[in-house]
Order: structure tokens, then C-alpha cells, then sequence
């Protein structure tokens, strides 16, 4: 049987990256939000830094409002950002950490060394109803820390199998996909992002179980070129094709081992 198709949510935080650039009005993140809804987005990821570079508090109670899909606020565990998730209640929540610093997430958040404030915070948040997805490395450490604190989901961030490529890439998409298949027989969701491209999506959506593909940067780049919704709907179809080789891939093994089986 088919598996359910993997769903994409669009991450619109370098449409406000640009608005900011200028102090402008636009571009306008929740027209974009709009936009990518209606090329087939599956959902809306944001992620209002401490600093605020891109996505302002506004943002994320404006889409609250407006968005027809779901919105998954991405966010430190602070004390500031759980107040603002437990105002808006989106329905979903991934914690992620934070470095006021850097250029992008560089990393997974450390559950197994922060784990009484990621429980707590998951608590927290499942009691305003939003689901809680915490964005971890493919480590089995954490993935078995992040099922103890309570949190149904987790995001495995991509960043490492994208910015490697040749045996590099290999062997961070192999974590990747054990990594999924560790967290799945635990019983959780598994999503993933960071760094995906139209170059590199194809492989990572043929890993078996996956929920959610998490795409911000390489679509909002596309976009200039193509226009938002034929860059969200280009991602969406090398998503399928990727996720329907990965299934005729399987079903191959599968009958390989059965080939050998019938040899014995
Ligand atoms: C948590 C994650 O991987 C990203 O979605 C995150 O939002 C990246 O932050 P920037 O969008 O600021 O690069
Ligand atoms: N959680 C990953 C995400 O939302 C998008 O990351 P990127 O594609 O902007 O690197």
C-alpha cells in the first residue's frame, strides 16, 4: 500500500528577512503565507528569533488569524516565546535553539542536557493544545530524550547531510534514515528540514516514514525567478517523485530478500 503523500510545510521567514532589510511594509510574509497555501503549501512554519530579524511578533498574530492551513511556530525555549505560543495557539509547535548570534539554526536543540525545561516547556504547550515537535541532529540520544519529555514530534534537522555531498552526504543521509526509523518505532512523528533544495529534497523524501518536509530558504530564493507559487509547487512534485522512488526502492528490497529467502 501507498504510503500517505509527505506534506510540505513552506517557511516564510525570508520574505520578512527582505522587509526588514528596508523597514518597509513589504514584502508582506502573510500574503506570501496566502500564496503558498494556495499553490498547495501544506502548512506555514515561522520563526520569530529573539532578535527579531525576520519575523515580528505581529507576523505571527496576524497569520493566526488568517491562515487556512496550520500554522508551526518555531521557537527558543524562552519564557517570552512560551507566553506568545500560548496566546496565539498554533497547532503545532517546534522548539529549536537559539543563538542570538548566528546565521541560521546550526544545530539540533540538546533535550537530553536541557531536559527538565524542554519536559516542562512540552507540557506547557500541550496544555494550550498546540502539538509539540522538537528539532533534534539524528542522534538516538536525543531522540530518546525528546520521547521521554513528552513531545509527539521531531523535526531531524537536514542541515549536515545538505551542506556535505558525495560519500560526506552518504553517510549523514544514512543517519537520517535510521534516525527515522528509531524515532518511528518509539512512536513518533518524524519530520524534517533545514538547508533542503531542489537539488538535494529528492533523496530525503525517499526515506521511508517520514511526515513533513520543512522548506524555507531555497523556495523564497526560487520564487524570485519563478514566482512563489510555481517555486512551492516545484518543490511539491520533486517531494512526490523522490517519495515515489523511495517507495518502488523498498518494494524491490523487499523482494529481493524474498528472492534469497526462497534460495535457502
Ligand atoms: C529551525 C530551523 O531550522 C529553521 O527553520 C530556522 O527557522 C532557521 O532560521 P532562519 O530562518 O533564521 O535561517
Ligand atoms: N525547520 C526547517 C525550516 O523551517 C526551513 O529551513 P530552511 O529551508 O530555511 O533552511
Amino acid at each position: 500500500m501507498h504510503p500517505p503523500r509527505i506534506l510540505l510545510g513552506v517557511n516564510i521567514d525570508h520574505i520578512a528577512t527582505l522587509r526588514q532589510a528596508r523597514g518597509t511594509r513589504y514584502p508582506d510574509p502573510v500574503q506570501a503565507a496566502l500564496l503558498a497555501e494556495e499553490a498547495g503549501a501544506d502548512g506555514i512554519t515561522v520563526h520569530p528569533r529573539e532578535d527579531r530579524r525576520h519575523i515580528q511578533t505581529r507576523d505571527v498574530r496576524l497569520l493566526a488569524e488568517v491562515l487556512n492551513t496550520r500554522m508551526n511556530l518555531e521557537m527558543a525555549v524562552t519564557e517570552e516565546m512560551l507566553a506568545l505560543a500560548e496566546e496565539v495557539r498554533p497547532a503545532h509547535v517546534c522548539l529549536v535553539p537559539e543563538k542570538r548570534e548566528e546565521l541560521t539554526t546550526e544545530g539540533g536543540l540538546d533535550v537530553v542536557g536541557n531536559f527538565a525545561a524542554v519536559a516542562d516547556a512540552c507540557r506547557r504547550l500541550a496544555a494550550a493544545g498546540c502539538e509539540v515537535s522538537l528539532f533534534i541532529d539524528p542522534e538516538p540520544s536525543q531522540i530518546e530524550a525528546a520521547k521521554r519529555a513528552g513531545a509527539p514530534v521531531v523535526e531531524l534537522h537536514t542541515g549536515a547531510y545538505a551542506e556535505r555531498s558525495g560519500q560526506a552526504a552518504r553517510e549523514e543521509h544514512a543517519r537520517l534514515t535510521a534516525a527515522t526509523e528509531m524515532a518511528l518505532e518509539l512512536g513518533l512523528t518524524v519530520n524534517a528540514g533545514h538547508g533542503l533544495n531542489y537539488h538535494n529534497v529528492e533523496a530525503i523524501a525517499a526515506i521511508p516514514g517520514l511526515h513533513e518536509l520543512n522548506i524555507g530558504h531555497a523556495i523564497i530564493a526560487r520564487a524570485l525567478f519563478v514566482g512563489l507559487k510555481e517555486a512551492v509547487a516545484e518543490m511539491k512534485r520533486l517531494i512526490i517523485a523522490g517519495q515515489e522512488a523511495g517507495f518502488v526502492a523498498s518494494l524491490e528490497e523487499h523482494d529481493h530478500h524474498h528472492e534469497h529467502d526462497d534460495e535457502d
